[in-house]
């Protein structure tokens, strides 16, 4: 059969619109002889019962045996390039051991650490160069030219280069690393990276070997460091900062208070077995309430730093928070860290709905005596007041989803919980039984001995060295010991009159002399310059006064710390001057108190005094 022929088979086979006559043959295509023998067709019947010979007539046809082979021998090579891709696969997969980590966890961190240290990525032609890697604190940074004067600004971190591979060899094998980017940064988070890391071995503990020495290598570059997360909305986790771990002794408060703390929390730490036993929710919770800038966060940040946690910020306030995504974050914490829900009353200032909660509260135990009026102390349930939750919601948290967050079955255990809030009254007695916040310590506003303490710190070494100062406290009086120093008090300019050219001028910067007009519109003070160290006997000396000169409860710790700011390298100045300035504040607080009263929104003198730091610089 020719292709003609063929051509007139189709065509008789296709019905024609009226059922009438086949389709005529398109110009120029010759019919054949054979035309004449082609059946007249009557509609689709007719055109069915032509179909075996339309079928006799493609089989028939050499062309189409040749098609035949050619698509077999396709079909032939693509299954035997997929059994190959798949044998290829097999093998990798036993000759390689590959791991993947995503830039937000921790274990990425480590290996972005050790990646760092490597010299493949100093030397590499094509390596990512970042000086604002704020996700990054824990990489090694490089000093570029081993510059001492190099200050941490001007550091560099080598990365691995998106979307490229790199070679490297561990412990004699053969590796490979490729950075690909997941996703893009946006206005909540950073951008999301996976890491490949593939190694040629059989063996995957070679892996485990390298992030154990990778988390080692992280541990002890960062041992002085702690993590900092906060909750993303719902999506979990970020790490926002690396901070410097807080010495113990730099928060003061009434003594034994913050010992007590920590060896609650140490000793909790190491009672997982104990708990276990007795089928006890491993869990604890402190609450830290009182007067703002008494040392509450800075108190959790010390005891993190002692016990080697991080810290996961929790702030109810996130307005995409609901119960779900509390419970997922909370379930979603690591095995050992502190969990901390700041200023957790203002939730129920905005009326966290107290929905569901179900039999009486219990009632809270009481930890220890509590301390002196304004000083820490531990409380009990003697102080607690009744239940504040109001009704009517601000977000998609309520009172319910927040205590099943907190101690239903998918929290996480081994969690430490530190809340704080300067308006204890306001939380449901709920939230603050046993099981769920343990121990309440309550921050009052400085007591002498913080006072006293808090000068001393600041004026001294931390590193005890006696610091070299002059004159002689035994007989002088203050207003010699200022001008033994070479300081004037606020009457004068704070220049040192002996001051060597080549000096630095720490005086000189101390304070700056505003004009009357800058003056009136800022509000706190200007410290600048260096600290100034006096000798232990000395800033004892000093500190003494300097605590009689305070009147104890009256001001928070933050407003003293201010005061004294002000006063970085003249602390002689700072005692004579304390006396004026607690008068002015005393009487500025009292008709600030007047105005509110007349206002009726009156509160008393010692909380705006507390509050209202730096209000009135010296
Ligand atoms: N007891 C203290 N010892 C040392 N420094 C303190 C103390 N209390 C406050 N400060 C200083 O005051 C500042 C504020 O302190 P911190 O944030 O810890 O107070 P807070 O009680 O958490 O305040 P808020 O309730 O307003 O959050 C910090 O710079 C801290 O160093």
């Amino acid at each position: 059969m020719d292709a003609a022929q063929f051509l007139q088979t189709v065509l008789s086979v296709i019905p024609n619109p009226q059922y009438e006559t086949p389709l005529a043959i398109p110009p120029g295509v010759s019919a054949g002889p054979s035309t004449s023998q082609s059946p007249v067709l009557e509609g689709p019947t007719a055109a069915l019962m032509n179909l075996p010979q339309l079928i006799v007539s493609i089989f028939s046809m050499a062309a189409f045996w040749d098609w035949m082979k050619l698509l077999l021998l396709g079909a032939f090579l693509e299954s035997c390039r997929r059994r190959s891709a798949e044998v290829w696969a097999k093998l990798v997969d036993c000759m390689w051991v590959t791991g993947e980590f995503q830039s937000n966890g921790e274990a990425a961190d480590w290996l972005m650490h050790w990646l760092s240290q490597k010299k493949v990525f100093r030397m590499a032609r094509n390596v990512e160069v970042c000086t604002l890697c704020a996700d990054l604190d824990g990489v090694r940074m490089d000093d570029l030219d081993d510059d001492e004067e190099a200050s941490s600004t001007e550091q560099v971190v080598f990365l691995p280069s998106l979307y490229r591979t790199y070679s490297l060899w561990y412990r004699g094998r053969y590796m490979t690393i490729t950075r690909t980017r997941i996703s893009e940064a946006n206005m909540w988070k950073g951008p999301l990276d996976m890491i490949e890391i593939s190694m040629l071995t059989r063996n995957p503990g070679l892996l485990r070997e390298l992030l154990k020495e990778a988390r080692k290598a992280f541990k002890a570059a960062n041992g002085h460091l702690i993590n900092v997360f906060v909750a993303q909305g719902a999506e979990g986790w970020t790490r926002v900062a690396a901070q410097q771990k807080r010495p113990m002794s730099s928060v003061i408060l009434d003594p034994g208070v913050i010992e007590l703390v920590l060896e609650d929390a140490r000793d909790f730490l190491n009672s997982r077995k104990w708990y276990a036993d007795r089928g006890i929710p491993f869990r604890r919770g402190y609450l830290l309430h009182g007067a703002p800038g008494a040392g509450k966060t800075s108190m959790i940040h010390s005891i993190a730093g002692e016990l080697g946690l991080d810290i996961y910020i929790l702030s109810l306030t996130v307005v995409s928070l609901n119960d779900n995504s509390l419970k997922a974050l909370i379930s979603r914490l690591p095995k050992s860290c502190i969990l901390l829900m700041e200023d957790v009353d203002a939730a129920f200032a905005r009326g966290l709905p107290r929905r569901d909660l179900a039999g009486p509260d219990m009632p809270i135990p009481t930890m220890a005596p509590g301390g002196e009026k304004g000083g820490p102390q531990l409380d009990g349930a003697d102080g607690v007041k009744g239940p504040r939750g109001t009704e009517g919601g601000f977000n998609g948290v309520t009172l319910s989803g927040l205590l099943n967050a907190l101690d239903g079955i998918a929290a996480q255990e081994g969690r430490i919980l530190f809340a704080t809030t300067n308006d204890y009254a306001a939380l449901d007695p709920a939230l603050l039984r046993p099981g769920r916040l343990d121990l309440h310590i309550k921050f009052g506003l400085a007591s002498e001995h913080q006072a006293r303490e808090l000068f001393k710190r600041f004026y001294t070494s931390s590193s005890d060295v006696p610091a070299e100062d002059s004159g002689d406290e035994n007989g002088d009086t203050l207003r010699e010991k200022v001008e033994d120093l070479g300081y004037t008090s606020r009457t004068g300019p704070p220049v040192r009159e002996s001051q060597e050219a080549s000096e630095p001028a720490a005086d000189q910067s101390m304070a700056l002399a505003m004009p009357e007009g800058v003056k009136s519109v800022y509000v706190g003070m200007t410290p600048t310059g260096h600290g100034f160290q006096l000798s232990q006997k000395k800033a004892a000396a000093l500190a003494e006064r300097f605590a009689a000169a305070i009147p104890p409860h009256t001001f928070s710790m933050a407003t003293l710390q201010g005061y004294l700011m002000a006063y970085k390298v003249r602390p002689y100045v700072a005692v004579e001057e304390a006396p004026e300035w607690v008068e002015k504040n005393i009487r500025e607080n009292a008709a600030q108190t007047a105005a509110a009263a007349a206002k009726g929104t009156g509160n008393s003198s010692t909380s705006i005094i507390g509050k209202n730091e730096g209000s009135s610089g010296p």
